[in-house]
């Protein structure tokens, strides 16, 4: 269960006990909470917990940090560094392959935000797993999503991260610059793909959120907000924890199917 998933991790809930479902909520109620607690609710509905993660793919995790600025929720996305040899200059989420001390995907996301952004695990209120995504490397890619405290300044290892940037989590909803791509998966189906040019002030500049990252982000605004976006989705929003899992299934499916057709 998402609670008792919680009380395991009670490592990971610094940012205030009281707040998360539990049952201590004497301090007083301090802005942003609201926000917090419906998403918080809304994300535990979603939690797929380890149902994805004996799959047989190579594994990696990636943390979704949320955290409330000016009563607005918002998402923590990094520029990869030009010195990766994968995906260099792309926006994504922090996080990376799993390691085999790694306990399960939560670990992996906590341990590369760590490395990544110098977020310390017990900073993170670890709330749920979400379904699973795959990348062209054919890794299972499950976000954690979690909430990071709202003042959190990042300091970014130059060999992996170039840039950190906050968008607010609305966006993936109700852009002002958003396209759709066509995909053609590794299975060779065509699947649609999200792209957002977002203007971040604070840099002065754009940035191109696009692939595996605006298919998360997206995903997560439309659980939290149960909003219809304003831009085609490949979900029915009516059945929208049923229709992720399928779609997961299909992508999965066929890449299985590939891979036993290439043997
Ligand atoms: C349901 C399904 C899905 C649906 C999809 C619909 C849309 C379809 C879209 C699908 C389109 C999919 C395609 C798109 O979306 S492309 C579109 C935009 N890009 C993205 O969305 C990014 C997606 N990818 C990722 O998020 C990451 O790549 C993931 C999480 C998958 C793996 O994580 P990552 O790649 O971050 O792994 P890492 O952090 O372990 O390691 C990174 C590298 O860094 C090296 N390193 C480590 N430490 C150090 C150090 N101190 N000094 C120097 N180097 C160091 C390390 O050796 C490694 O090197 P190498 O081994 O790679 O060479
Ligand atoms: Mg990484």
């Amino acid at each position: 269960m998402a609670a008792e998933r919680d009380e395991e991790r009670d490592g990971h809930r610094a940012l205030g006990p009281g707040t998360a479902g539990g049952s201590r909520r004497s301090a007083p109620f301090a802005p942003g909470q609201g926000v917090k607690e419906n998403a918080r609710r809304r994300l535990r509905e979603f939690d797929v917990r380890d149902r994805f993660s004996r799959l047989p793919l190579p594994k990696a995790a990636v943390l979704l940090p949320l955290m409330v600025r000016e009563g607005r929720l918002h998402l923590l996305l990094t520029v990869r560094s030009m010195q990766l040899r994968r995906s260099p200059g792309q926006v994504c989420f922090p996080g990376g392959k799993s390691e085999a001390s790694d306990k399960d995907e939560i670990d992996t996301a906590l341990r590369e935000a760590k490395e990544e952004v110098g977020l310390q695990p017990e900073k993170v209120e670890v709330i749920c797993r979400l379904v699973p995504g795959i990348d062209k490397m054919n890794h299972l890619v499950t976000p954690v999503v979690g909430f990071i405290e709202d003042a959190f300044q990042a300091t970014p290892n130059p060999d992996e991260v170039s840039e950190v940037f906050f968008v607010p989590l609305e966006y993936f909803i109700k852009p002002l610059k958003y396209k759709a791509l066509s995909y053609k998966t590794s299975s060779g189906s065509l699947t649609l793909m999200h792209c957002f040019i977002y203007y971040d002030q604070e840099h002065k500049k754009s940035f191109k959120i696009w692939g595996l990252t605006a298919h998360f982000a997206v995903f997560l605004a439309l659980v939290i907000f149960g909003e219809r976006p304003t831009f085609e989705v490949d979900y029915d929003l009516d059945n929208l924890i049923s229709s992720s899992e399928n779609y997961f299934i299909n992508l999965y499916a066929s890449i299985y199917e590939r891979k036993k057709s290439n043997l």
